[in-house]
C-alpha cells in the first residue's frame, strides 16, 4: 500500500493576498515532516484553508516558496503536482452519478492504469477504510450515509498512491459519533500509509486526537505555536494558544501523555502479578491510568507489558508526569 515514499512540505516567507486587498496569509514558514500527520487548527478565517490550496496550487501564493519534498511547488506543473497529492474535503465532492468503485478510481484511470491494476487498487481501497467493497462498491454516493461517503473520499484522495493528503474539515460535516469513529479508523490508516498529511480543522480537540503535531494559527494565518499535542497543552507558547486550547487542557493533555515507561513504583507486597489489582497496559495513556485508578480501591494501578507487570502508578505519580 505505501508505495511511494512520503516526502516533507516546507513553507518560505509564504504570503497570500486576495485581490480585494484580503490578506489570509501575512509571511509563514513551516516544515511538515514527512510521514507525519500536522494539524492545522485555529479560529474561522485565520488563512487554514488558503494554506492547504496554496500547496496543491489551486490557488497561488503571492510571494515565498515552498516545496515537496526537493520539489518547487511554484516551479512545477500544477496538473502533475496534482495527481501526487490527494485532497479530501468537506462533503467530499463525489461525482454523484458515477458509482463508489468509479469515483475511487478516477485517478487510476487518469493515469491510464491497466484495468485489472485498478480494480484491485478499488476493491484494496476501499477494504482499508472499512467498506466492504462486494457491498459498496457499486453503490452510488447518495445510497451511502455521511461517514461511509467521507470514507469514500479518503479512499478515492489515497487511490494513485500520493505522497501527500490535504484534508481541509474531512470530518466535520458527520454527527459527533461517527466523527469519532472515522477519527479512530483514519489513525489506524495512517499507520498503515504513514503519508505525510496536512489536516484543517476548526477543533481543538480533534487536532489533539489526530495530529503528531499541531500548527496553531491566529487571522492573517500567523503561526502561534507549532508543537507536538502534548507540549501544546502543558506549554501553551502564548495566551492567544492557551485560550485557543481551553480551560480544560489538563483533561486533554492527559489524553495525549503515553503511561511512562521508566521510574515506575514496584508492586507492592504479595502483588506477583496484574490480575490482581486495577491495571493498564503500557502503551495506554494517563488518562486510561487515572481511569481504572478510579474503579479500583488500591490507590494505584498495575502497569502490565503483556502479562508481566512492570510496577505501579500512584495518583501523584499521574499528577508529577503530567507537570514534567
Ligand atoms: N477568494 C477570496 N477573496 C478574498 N478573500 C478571501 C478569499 N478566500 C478567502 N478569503 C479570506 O481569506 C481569509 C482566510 O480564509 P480561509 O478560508 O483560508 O480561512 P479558514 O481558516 O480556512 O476559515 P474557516 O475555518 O472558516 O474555513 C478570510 O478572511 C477569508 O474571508
Amino acid at each position: 500500500m505505501n508505495r511511494t515514499a512520503a516526502v516533507s512540505i516546507r513553507l518560505e516567507g509564504v504570503r497570500k493576498q486576495y485581490d480585494d486587498g484580503t490578506v489570509a496569509v501575512r509571511e509563514l514558514s513551516l516544515e511538515l515532516p514527512a510521514g507525519e500527520l500536522t494539524v492545522l487548527v485555529g479560529p474561522s478565517g485565520c488563512g487554514k484553508s488558503t494554506i492547504l490550496r496554496m500547496i496543491n496550487r489551486l490557488i497561488e501564493p503571492s510571494a515565498g516558496r515552498m516545496w515537496l519534498g526537493d520539489d518547487e511547488i511554484t516551479a512545477v506543473d500544477p496538473i502533475g503536482l496534482r495527481r501526487r497529492i490527494g485532497y479530501v474535503i468537506q462533503n467530499v465532492g463525489l461525482f454523484p452519478h458515477q458509482t463508489v468503485r468509479d469515483n475511487v478510481a478516477t485517478v487510476p484511470k487518469l493515469l491510464g492504469w491497466p484495468k485489472q491494476r485498478v480494480a484491485e487498487r478499488t476493491a484494496e481501497l476501499l477494504d482499508l477504510v472499512g467498506l466492504d467493497p462486494a457491498r459498496y462498491a457499486a453503490r452510488y454516493p447518495h445510497e451511502l450515509s455521511g461517514g461511509q461517503r467521507q470514507r469514500v473520499g479518503v479512499a478515492r484522495a489515497l487511490a494513485a498512491d500520493p505522497v501527500v493528503l490535504l484534508m481541509d474539515e474531512p470530518f466535520s460535516a458527520v454527527d459527533p459519533i461517527v466523527r469519532g469513529r472515522l477519527q479512530d479508523e483514519f489513525l489506524r490508516l495512517q499507520q498503515t500509509v504513514r503519508k505525510t498529511i496536512v489536516f484543517v480543522t476548526h477543533d481543538v480537540d480533534e487536532a489533539v486526537r489526530l495530529g503528531d503535531r499541531i500548527v496553531v494559527l491566529s487571522e492573517g494565518g500567523r503561526l502561534e505555536q507549532f508543537a507536538p499535542p502534548a507540549v501544546l497543552l502543558s506549554r501553551p507558547a502564548n495566551d492567544f494558544v492557551a485560550e485557543f486550547v481551553g480551560s480544560d487542557r489538563g483533561i486533554k493533555l492527559l489524553a495525549v501523555t503515553p503511561i511512562p515507561r521508566e521510574g515506575l513504583r514496584p508492586l507492592p507486597d504479595g502483588h506477583v502479578s496484574a490480575a490482581q489489582a486495577p491495571s493498564v497496559p503500557l502503551g495506554g495513556s494517563l488518562r486510561d491510568a487515572l481511569a481504572a485508578l478510579l474503579e479500583g480501591d488500591t490507590g494505584w494501578v498495575a502497569v502490565h507489558d503483556g502479562g508481566t507487570a512492570l510496577g505501579i502508578l500512584t495518583p501523584e505519580d499521574v499528577y508529577s508526569v503530567l507537570r514534567r
